[in-house]
């Protein structure tokens, strides 16, 4: 059975430019939000029984917020690979019938939002590859930064692409090793790779866990019993009862299979580059990154901007849900107390026209309410996590002001967001990046705040206590990427 899984065939070329590029090119002018990134899962049950889709259903709701765009899982039942996959979250995406069809003591499943190449069923994951080698079923969170350059390469000597993911990329490699093993031809195509790349892999009989030699996207083990599990984020460990066993280390690969473990390093760099922004916006709070929960460095983040900043205020308000982790640390520091000052609509639907600034303003009215009766009459500090257009703190401040706020002081808990990120976080256009052409207090003027205070990047990474001293990606902040400059091309 491969329901929902109709390769639709793309152009090849237009104005020179690859379809993948287009399309990137097309889905980034229409995005309307700071999109996040995508979650992958794994399961390999040693038992034998058949239940690893419908674990790894309960995986991926965990790992929604991660991607919304599509999902997917393909499971394998003693060798045989069955894949379903479609637009939507994964409760549309999946019907009961569907999970009971997918039978397998191992599975792979992914939630999406799309980097490379646009949200379409044809970009969907997992992707299977049938190669003489065996069949190969792949996820992947990140973005490869030479995925054009590679795929253009590939389709130079004949490759054919399904879809205009760069994730294709990888298993077009595999296919074309000269290693006959899948497991070495995989392990052997990583070198070529350069960007980020969390990748979940599955063959007739192993279950593969790959983290790129920067690490820039987590990625962890658990485990249930006599089953293993590989996850983008811990809280997936959680709703499914499996333990959090460690993270999957930068550079690692992880082999799983009827024998038990087995795990090695393919690469020799030893500088790693996390991404910083997992901690301030797109992992979920009860997740655990390289030991430091998330919700305790957002925390942490909202007391060290409290020391940082000076103001006088009566109430400490989240723009929820992003700013309340921060909001309750800056409140614990500062002693201004805490208000609930903005209700979050929870049932907030998607709007399905074209997203125009006038569209994204009002899908922050429909999202976001102030409560008049908490905020009329106070010097309010607003936090939130991040300005990246502006398009939130302008309304935000704007209704606050209407409901008889007094003054209102913004306070964010993280850098301005002044550099684009390649490696899997569409931060939009530098040109739409409102600190990458606006000073502090031009910002401070443009979204109607009485003032404007950012955390320090010291702060932030004095923030972020992980078990074992780590390099961080803060690239979209300083500027300063931790890859060659000539992979670094602004889209148009
Ligand atoms: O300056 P902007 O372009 O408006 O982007 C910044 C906002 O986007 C994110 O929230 P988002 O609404 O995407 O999601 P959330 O509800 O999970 O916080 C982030 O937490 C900021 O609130
Ligand atoms: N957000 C992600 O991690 C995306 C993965 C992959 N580059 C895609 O576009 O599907
Ligand atoms: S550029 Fe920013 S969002 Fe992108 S990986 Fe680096 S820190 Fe994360
Ligand atoms: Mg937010």
């Amino acid at each position: 059975m491969r329901k929902n899984c109709n390769f639709s065939k793309q152009n090849s070329n237009y104005n020179n430019q690859s379809p993948a590029a287009l399309e990137k090119k097309q889905s980034k002018l229409l995005a309307d939000k700071m999109t996040e990134e995508c979650g992958v899962f794994g399961i390999f049950n040693a038992n034998g029984e058949s239940s690893a889709a419908e674990l790894s259903y309960y995986g991926l709701i965990a790992l929604q917020h991660r991607g919304q765009e599509s999902a997917g899982i393909c499971a394998n039942y003693q060798g045989e690979f069955n894949l379903h996959k479609g637009m939507g979250l994964v409760e549309s995406v999946f019907e009961k019938e569907d999970i009971k069809n997918l039978k397998g003591e191992m599975a792979i499943g992914h939630v999406r939002y799309s980097t490379s190449g646009s949200s379409k069923l044809a970009n969907a994951q997992p992707i299977l590859i049938n190669s003489m080698k065996g069949d190969l079923a792949l996820a992947h969170n990140g973005n490869l930064a030479n995925g054009a350059e590679l795929r253009n390469n590939l389709e130079s000597n004949g490759s054919i692409f399904h879809s205009t993911l760069d994730t294709e990329v990888i298993a077009h490699l595999v296919a074309r090793s000269f290693e006959d093993n899948i497991v070495e031809a995989l392990s052997q195509s990583l070198h070529q790779l350069k960007g980020a790349f969390s990748l979940v892999a599955m063959t007739k009989d192993q279950l593969i866990a790959i983290r790129d030699p920067s690490g820039f996207r987590p990625l962890s083990l658990g485990k249930l019993n006599n089953i293993y599990v590989v996850a983008s984020e811990s809280c997936a460990f959680d709703i499914i009862g499996a333990e959090f066993v460690r993270d999957i280390e930068p550079g690692e690969i992880v082999v799983i299979d009827q024998t038990g473990i087995k795990s090695r390093s393919y690469s020799s760099q030893n500088k790693t580059s996390l991404c910083v922004f997992e901690y301030i916006y797109f992992a979920r709070p009860d997740s655990k990154i390289a030991g430091q929960n998330v919700l305790l460095a957002r925390k942490e983040m909202g007391k060290q901007l409290a020391r940082e900043m000076d103001v006088e205020a009566d109430i400490v308000v989240p723009v929820p849900d992003s700013g309340i982790a921060a909001a309750l640390g800056f409140a614990a520091e500062s002693g201004i107390p805490y208000a609930q000052g903005i209700l979050r609509n929870r049932y907030m639907g998607r709007t399905f026209i074209q997203p125009t600034q006038a569209i994204r303003d009002l899908k922050v009215r429909l999202k976001l309410s102030p409560i008049k009766e908490i905020i009329k009459d106070q010097r309010v500090v607003l936090i939130d996590d991040s300005i990246v257009r502006g398009t939130t703190s302008k309304q935000i401040i704007g209704r606050i002001k209407e409901a008889g706020a007094k003054e209102v002081h913004l306070a964010i808990s993280s850098p301005p967001v002044e550099h684009p990120c390649y490696f899997g976080l569409d931060t939009s256009r530098r040109q739409e990046l409102i600190a990458s052409r606006n000073s502090i207090a031009e910002i401070a003027k443009i979204i109607g705040a009485d003032s404007l205070h950012y955390l320090s990047q010291a702060g932030m990474l004095k923030s972020i206590q992980t078990e074992v001293k780590l390099g961080f990606c803060t690239a979209c902040f300083d500027g300063d990427y931790p890859i060659e400059s000539r992979y670094l091309t602004e889209e148009e």
